[in-house]
């Protein structure tokens, strides 16, 4: 497939300029002249490496900004920076700030191309270790101390020695996928592959040879499918809800007689693959309207198993934050750095809508970005206003605060009443773990909640 290129410079003959060195090459290109059309694209579709220009003319953010921006989205794609005023310090700028590297206009076309192409190799060998890493077992840990999580693993190492189907559901970047590799690690096979196939990523045109593999065509070899390739293992059908429902039914009569034929020849491929499979729609509803067959849901889902999003179990944010930054630390080679108190703080009180991944992609953003010498701790101003900003505002005071508006006595109710909504929510909702940080007994704790009418669901305080 080629690759995908987003050109981000303000100037039309420039943008038009790469366009075609690049075009020429065989790349895909996208073209954006300022911030939003650049950030609209890149959440669009992700592509393989950005060319920035540092200075924008009528553009909310400059280059630098952007690269910030894109790289707390995703800090595994590479950007190229141009300058048309570059000087050194600029360029070590954006190189400290995670740009792969910096090329000045005028350009030859020749220098262009090799910092493409380096810059996508260098791109490809990170996700050939990250790769490596996942075989390796590394990534098939489920972090956390929450009581939905020491659920799941309990129930994952119950399931994994068995042969049964998994279906797992959750919302995305909730850990799914190091599910299903835990099942895999557990299980009687894992000595034997695991292979997995994204049906939301791949041309639905694409699927069934991806699947079941091809006989040879003309000079074309034969090529085994996933589910060959899978034999004595684990197959991991990922976003199973986005296979389309012709090669739903394909699937049915695989799995029933373990067995398949390739595509374009008669020989039957007789395979024991355990599979497992992941979703995050409602996969009742995709059946209730017509888009997935229920016979295919009730042979997946022999054992259910739903991640929760990461703000049902707000528990797990420190545990998961110090574990991506040690191992953020550990790839990049950075010095280590701690991540403060009031970090975590704030880490607990934010929603992730991105769920685990985006926590993740955080903390390697904030190793590179955060100021301070390296070696001291990551305190919560560092983090991007969008995290911060979801803490309590009345905890950050200053002379217009709603709260300067009140007599001692109410403030120090309002006060009272957002701190403790804000532990509450950082412990999960737990009165017994929220009282013994806040430093109350657990029926005080009850009754000043009473008092300030702030609603608690008490939830019993069991841990992992
Ligand atoms: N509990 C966890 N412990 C350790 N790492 C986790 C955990 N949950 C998620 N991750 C990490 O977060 C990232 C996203 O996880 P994963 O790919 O398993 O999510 P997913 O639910 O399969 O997402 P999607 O639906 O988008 O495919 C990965 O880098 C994974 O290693």
């Amino acid at each position: 497939m080629a690759h995908d290129i987003l050109i981000v410079d303000d100037e039309p003959d420039i943008r038009s300029l790469i366009d075609g060195i690049l075009s020429d090459e065989g790349y895909e290109t996208r073209q954006a002249h300022n911030s939003d059309t650049a950030i609209a694209h890149f959440r669009a579709r992700r592509p393989s490496l950005v060319i920035l220009d540092i200075w924008l003319a009528n553009s909310r953010l400059d280059g630098l900004e952007i690269l910030d921006a894109l790289h707390r989205e995703e800090p595994h794609v590479p950007c190229v920076m141009i300058s048309g005023h570059g000087n050194i310090e600029t360029a070590v700028q954006a190189i400290q700030k995670g740009a792969f590297d910096f090329i000045e206009k005028p350009f030859k076309s020749d220098r262009l191309l090799l910092i493409v192409s380096r810059a996508l190799e260098a791109a490809k060998l990170k996700r050939e270790i990250s790769d490596l890493r996942l075989r390796a077992g590394s990534e098939a840990e489920l972090i956390g101390v929450s009581p939905a999580m020491a659920q799941i693993r309990a129930a994952i190492e119950r399931v994994a020695p068995t042969n049964s189907r998994v279906l797992i559901s959750g919302p995305p970047g909730t850990g799914k996928e190091v599910a299903a590799r835990m099942l895999h690690a557990r299980s009687r096979r894992a000595d034997g592959p695991f292979v997995a196939l994204n049906c939301a990523t791949l041309d639905p045109s694409r699927i069934e040879e991806e699947l079941f593999g091809v006989e040879p065509r003309g000079d074309q070899p034969r090529r085994a499918g996933t589910l060959e390739r899978a034999h004595g293992g684990t197959l991991l059908l990922d976003e199973v809800s986005d296979m389309p429902l012709e090669t739903q039914g394909k699937i049915v009569r695989a799995l029933q007689e373990q067995g398949f034929e390739r595509i374009g020849g008669a020989t039957r491929v007789k395979v024991d693959v355990r599979v497992i499979a992941t979703t995050n729609k409602d996969l009742q509803a995709e059946i209730a309207a017509g888009r997935f067959r229920e016979d295919l849901f009730y042979r997946l889902s022999v054992v259910p198993l739903r991640m929760p999003a990461l703000r049902e179990r707000r528990e797990d944010v420190p545990a998961l934050a110090r574990h991506f930054m040690t191992r953020s630390i550990e790839s990049s080679g950075l010095a280590p750095r701690a991540l403060a108190e009031d970090t975590i703080a704030a880490l607990q009180t934010h929603d992730w809508p991105g769920n685990v991944r985006q926590l993740r992609n955080l903390m390697d953003w904030l190793l590179i970005m955060a100021p301070g010498d390296s070696g001291s701790p990551i305190r919560a101003e560092s983090l991007p206003p969008e995290i911060v900003s979801t803490a309590p505002s009345m905890l950050r005071l200053d002379r217009s605060s709603e709260i300067m508006t009140l007599p001692l006595r109410d403030a120090r109710e309002a006060f009272e009443r957002q701190y403790l909504e804000a532990q509450l929510l950082r412990f999960g909702g737990n009165i017994s773990r929220t009282a013994n940080f806040v430093g109350m007994e657990r029926s005080a704790l009850h009754r000043k909640l009473k008092f300030l009418g702030v609603h608690a669901e008490d939830r019993a305080s069991g841990t992992a």
